[in-house]
């Protein structure tokens, strides 16, 4: 049954049959400067699920991956990892503790081969953008590990390319691939199929079930097939709260999604 918030969802526990709950969003709200863009989100993200979070424009959806990744302080509320509170930790520590994310801007270091930006991130405690710390002679005993890697993401044959020269669509499974040096347990995904045609689109859909396998994924997503075709349960957000939650067909069928997303988008 679709869920629509009022104020607090009930956990799907009767759906998700026991699983336990990996990543989870309580009561969270994020104001800047009086705009509340996080409006008392309760979100339950079961382990082993693809969670999709989809929204009109401005909804809150990159506020409220940025909480959950502690790239941003909540105002109140908490974020739960495992069981564990993650809100009042830096990000690097949220790293450690098995939960990564790509980000909608590259990450990419664009002067670097493929291979390189792999070993850079392998190297790094917290595969977070801009850190260096060891020179590139000394990373290469972690080529097959990033060989390894890339060869998952679908570019095992682009290793010496510099990363400017791959396509926008190569870039995202680079970046991918950057995220899962880590091997997080909780992977978010900041839209990753934005900007593609459709093969790169195709590519992308079959590289995030590649990686959702043992691992639990969140992503944000405008394209509405590859929401459908990805989502084992999808939240949606308008105005930073929730609106509603459920599976596509459930979320698709609710006229205030209609109303809100799938109706200005054009889709139904
Ligand atoms: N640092 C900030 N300072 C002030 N307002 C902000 C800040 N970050 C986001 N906002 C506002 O919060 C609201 C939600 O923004 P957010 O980027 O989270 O939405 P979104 O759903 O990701 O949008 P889009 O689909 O366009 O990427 C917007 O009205 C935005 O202008």
């Amino acid at each position: 049954m679709t869920s629509v918030a009022g104020p607090a969802p009930q956990p799907r526990a009767a759906a998700h049959a026991g699983r336990p709950v990996a990543l989870e969003a309580r009561r969270l709200v994020k104001d800047f400067r009086g705009f509340r863009a996080t409006n008392e989100v309760d979100l339950p993200i079961f382990e082993g699920e693809i969670h999709a979070i989809i929204g009109p424009n401005g909804a809150g959806k990159t506020t409220l991956f940025n909480l959950l990744s502690g790239f941003l302080k909540p105002t109140s509320g908490e974020v739960h990892l495992f069981g564990e509170r993650i809100d009042t930790l830096e990000p690097y520590q949220i790293v450690r503790r098995g939960l990564s994310r790509s980000f909608q801007i590259s990450s990419v270091f664009p002067t670097l081969t493929v291979l390189d930006n792999v070993l850079v991130a392998l190297q790094s405690p917290t595969a977070l953008p801009g850190q260096f710390w060891t020179p590139l002679s000394r990373l290469r005993a972690l080529t097959p590990q990033a060989e390894a890697i890339l060869e998952d993401v679908g570019l095992g044959s682009a290793h010496t390319r510099l990363a400017a020269d791959l396509s926008h669509g190569e870039k995202r499974q680079l970046e991918i691939g950057i995220s899962m040096t880590q091997n997080p347990r909780v992977l978010l995904l900041d839209e990753p199929t934005s900007g593609m045609g459709s093969e790169g689109i195709h590519r992308v859909i079959a590289l995030v079930r590649q990686v959702a396998r043992g691992r639990t994924v969140v992503l944000v997503e405008h394209n509405m097939s590859v929401v459908s075709e990805l989502a084992d349960h999808i939240t949606v957000l308008q105005y930073g709260s929730v609106l509603a939650t459920g599976s596509y067909d459930e979320v698709r069928r609710d006229p205030r999604v209609i109303e809100a997303y799938l109706g200005e988008e054009g889709h139904a």
